[in-house]
């Protein structure tokens, strides 16, 4: 896996279609483009007011959750988000002012020879950050309480970290430095993504490949995460094993080389603040499991959160 993501110029990356995410957004650049326009532009998304008192299908409500961090109005209306996004440039572009957001960032980005991104490089970069993010964190996020709930020596431990945090934050919000700092929190978050397999696979063209010339190869990122020779026992939620770090190239769910996910960091991140906020209250889930095309609960499943 390792080395096919090094090798950008043996399997080179080619997804089967970019009509989601648009033509001109950072998924669908070319190699030379992608190294010259896309510093990583820092991002963070928290929300604080996700505590309810309620039953509820965890899956479709972190769905609806992860829309409103990314601002998402519907997958399916791409048309209408371009739309949406590309008036809202062109009204920045009239006006000499500072928004200090996604946009603005993305306006600004220079590459060394100071070329800026077009607009429908902006336009569609913004769409696409917005897909990246929502089934992916949806589905972790789903995962991560579900072993929470199986393994409650785990939930136990974790709400001891955030009482422990809680206490010197009275009437503050948690900031990306708090949550660097809760080192059981982190392990928790690793062992989900490692287990749940959230992206399972990525695309490259084998195209100087001798063996499967012009055939699409698909990197099934699962393998790696779930092989008895980089993880003992690998099926099992064992938080001990992230006291050492993963052995090098084993665990790639957010994939490697020139392409990572953009977003890994603020993945983690907001994973950790969701169940920062709701670690509290979930239910023991008779969980069952559709494996198509990601692992999910197949009931959505079922917690009841309550306040601590
Ligand atoms: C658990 C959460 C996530 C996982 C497991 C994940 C996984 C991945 C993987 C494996 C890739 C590489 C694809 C390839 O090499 O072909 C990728 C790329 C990408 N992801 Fe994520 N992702 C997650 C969350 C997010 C979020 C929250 C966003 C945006 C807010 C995002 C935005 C992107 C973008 C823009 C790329 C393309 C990067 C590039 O081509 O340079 N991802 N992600």
């Amino acid at each position: 896996m390792a080395f096919i993501f090094q090798s950008d110029d043996g399997f080179p990356y080619r997804w089967p279609t970019n009509d989601l995410v648009g033509p001109k957004s950072i998924i669908s650049a070319p190699p030379r483009e992608h190294a010259s326009h896309y510093h990583r532009p820092p991002l963070l998304g928290c929300r604080e007011d996700v505590t309810a008192l309620d039953e509820v299908r965890q899956f479709s409500w972190f769905k609806r959750q992860t829309f409103d961090v990314v601002r998402m109005m519907d997958v399916q209306c791409r048309k209408k988000l371009v739309e949406n996004f590309r008036a809202k440039l062109e009204r920045r572009k009239r006006k000499q002012h500072k928004w200090c957001d996604l946009m603005d960032e993305l306006m600004q980005i220079e590459d060394e020879n100071g070329n800026k991104l077009s607009d429908d490089e902006v336009v569609d970069n913004i769409v696409s950050l917005i897909i990246g993010g929502f089934e992916s964190i949806s589905t972790a996020c789903t995962w991560a309480f579900s072993y929470l709930a199986l393994h409650s020596d785990v939930l136990r431990k974790l709400r001891e970290e955030r009482r422990a945090l809680s206490k010197s934050k009275i009437g503050e919000l948690i900031t990306s430095e708090d949550v660097t700092k809760m080192k059981y929190m982190s392990k928790v978050v690793e062992e989900t993504l490692r287990l749940a397999n959230v992206s399972a696979f990525v695309f490259r063209s084998g195209d100087q490949d001798v063996e499967y010339q012009g055939w699409k190869v698909i990197a099934w990122l699962r393998y790696g995460s779930t092989d008895s020779r980089n993880f003992e026992d690998p099926l099992c939620f064992n938080l001990d094993r992230w006291n050492k770090p993963a052995k090098p190239g084993s665990f790639q769910d957010f994939g490697g080389g020139s392409r990572i996910c953009a977003a890994n960091m603020l993945a983690r991140m907001q994973i950790a603040l969701f169940l920062h906020h709701l670690c509290v209250g979930t239910e023991n889930p008779d969980v069952k499991t559709t494996y198509l095309p990601n692992p999910k609960p197949a009931d959505g499943l079922k917690i009841v959160l309550s306040r601590m």
